[in-house]
């Protein structure tokens, strides 16, 4: 956020011990006589000074964002200035072996451009406010101010902000850590609370080498990623918005969330887990993916498991029995349920929101493709489906390199044959390799492995044998019914023939008679 404020006449030291002075001392002051006073001190500033005076404030105007024009500058003065300030703050840096430096607060700096002086200032505001009920709340504002002499304002404006941003950018580029966010409830979506996104630092060792499965697969999904990552102008030359869908979907433990860590991994990108189940409705889950930044993916996992996203497909009448079943049970959870809908998800990754922040990927996983809604996943949509399955060889052999550090052993022959026999997933294979003590070298974990899925093979037998004994069972069963039914059918038909020979008999006598 960026407000001009002109002010004439006296010196910039003193402009600067005047705006320290009162950006400590106003919060004493009680609110209603602040603001006056406010505006009288920098009526009076502009009549004296020669000065002009910018401020940079830590969230935007709505309050609910934070500025990347303050973080740019923040990261410049940390790099270029703040070694020359007197009071420091200490922020733990990347990787924690050297310490990143920032001015503290109400601290101040000088900077030279183009032979020009300015001057920054580090300022901080607590701001009180009351809720509805009663309660006082408080929170700090920070901000910083550019002071510089009125005559260089066209090339201090026009270039050296410019120039200020752009390397408060590249620095910050350069220092990011990666994060991995998490959505919060709406109820602390407020810049003293936890904002939209609470994030930690993301080191998930996961990497493409690491991930077990299909090397030609892989190898595609990297070139995939690869282009994306390099298609600005590609993007921008189609009229598409630079993303990129992926449906991961697949079996329990067959590495989705492990090939989204590798992803990230891969391309440096942060990774957003929105959990849309604390979505309230579908503005919401705008507001939280127009809030999220460029280079990152943004995950909904579970997706079939996450949300009803079928449910308005249903008929009325299936719609009425639902509710007349579950209408009391539900309907004190129905107030706290979310409220997005199939339509407002697909609005929000695909609609004219999605064009408004580049470079992202949206990830969806689930076990059960079938169950998703055809308008979910089509091409364009979702880009490129990836299905991940059970551990055949090729994928058996990455988790051996990396759980053993073994590339063949006698018994890689029998352990493919296995492979192709029986469904496991690579959690399961991978659990069964590893050590388990230091005693277990890699001959033992390998002949467990062979062992373990030996086992699973014949319980697959027993349960497709199980599954047939069944079946037959069933189908016997059927049979026989269909047949008694059609024995009871004959019976009574050949009784009501009898029944109607002896109607018939007695008629003829009847009439005899007479
Ligand atoms: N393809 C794989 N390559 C390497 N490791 C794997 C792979 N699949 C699973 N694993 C291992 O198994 C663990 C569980 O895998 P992961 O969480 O990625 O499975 P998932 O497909 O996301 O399962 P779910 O459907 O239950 O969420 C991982 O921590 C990893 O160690
Ligand atoms: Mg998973």
């Amino acid at each position: 956020m960026l407000e001009t404020v002109t002010i004439w006449g006296i010196t910039s030291k003193t402009v600067s011990t005047f705006m320290v002075i009162w950006a400590v001392y106003s919060q004493y002051i009680p609110r209603h006589i602040r603001s006056q006073l406010e505006i009288y001190f920098y009526k009076l500033l502009g009549w004296l000074s020669f000065y002009v005076h910018i401020k940079f404030t830590e969230h935007t105007d709505e309050g609910l964002k934070r500025s990347e024009n303050y973080d740019h500058i923040r990261n410049y003065l940390s790099t270029n200035t703040a070694a020359r300030a007197q009071r420091l703050k200490a922020n733990e840096s990347k990787n924690s072996k050297s310490l990143v430096l920032s001015m503290d607060d109400h601290e101040e700096v000088e900077d030279v451009f183009n032979g020009v002086k300015v001057k920054w200032h580090s300022n901080l505001k607590e701001i009180q406010t009351q809720s509805n009920y009663g309660r006082n709340t408080s929170y700090e504002r920070r901000y910083f101010t550019l002071t510089f002499h009125r005559r260089h304002r066209g090339m201090i404006i026009e270039s050296y902000i410019t120039h200020v941003l752009r390397e408060g950018k590249a620095i910050g580029v350069r220092n990011r850590e990666r994060k991995l966010y998490t959505n919060n409830s709406s109820s602390e979506w407020y810049p003293w609370m936890s904002g939209k996104w609470s994030n930690v630092p993301f080191h998930h060792p996961a990497t493409f080498d690491t991930l077990a499965m299909d090397p030609e697969k892989k190898e595609r999904i990297k070139k995939d990623l690869v282009k994306f990552s390099k298609g600005k102008d590609y993007y921008k030359k189609v009229g598409k918005p630079w993303k990129r869908g992926y449906l991961l979907f697949g079996p329990p433990g067959t590495g989705k969330s492990t090939m989204i860590s590798a992803i990230s991994n891969f391309l440096d990108y942060d990774v957003y887990d929105l959990e849309l189940t604390t979505v309230m409705d579908n503005s919401e889950l705008k507001k939280l993916l127009l809030d999220t930044q460029g280079k990152s993916i943004v995950v909904i996992e579970d997706i079939d498991c996450s949300l009803d996203l079928t449910g308005q497909r249903k008929t009325k009448k299936e719609e009425d029995e639902e509710e007349d079943k579950e209408k009391k049970k539900e309907k004190k959870e129905d107030e706290k349920k979310s409220k997005v809908t199939l339509s407002g998800l697909l609005n929000s990754i695909d609609g004219l929101w999605s064009a408004c922040s580049d470079e992202k990927i949206v990830i969806f996983t689930t076990n059960f493709v079938d169950k998703l809604d055809p308008a979910l996943i089509r091409r364009g949509r979702m880009d490129n489906h990836i299905e991940m399955s059970y551990c055949r060889f090729e994928a058996f052999k990455v988790l051996a390199k990396n759980y053993l550090e073994i590339e063949s052993h006698e018994l890689y022959g029998d352990i493919k044959r296995l492979l192709e026999e029986t469904d496991m997933s690579p959690a399961d294979v991978a659990e069964t390799l590893m050590p388990k003590s230091d005693e277990e070298d890699a001959d033992v974990c390998i002949k467990r492995l062979v062992k373990t899925v030996e086992e699973e093979k014949e319980k697959a037998r027993k349960v497709a044998e199980e599954e047939e004994k069944n079946k037959a069972e069933k189908e016997e069963k059927r049979k026989n019914k269909k047949e008694e039914e059609a024995e009871k059918k004959k019976e009574e038909e050949e009784e009501k023939k009898v029944k109607g020979s002896e109607e018939n008999g007695d008629l003829s006598e009847k009439n005899g008679t007479n």
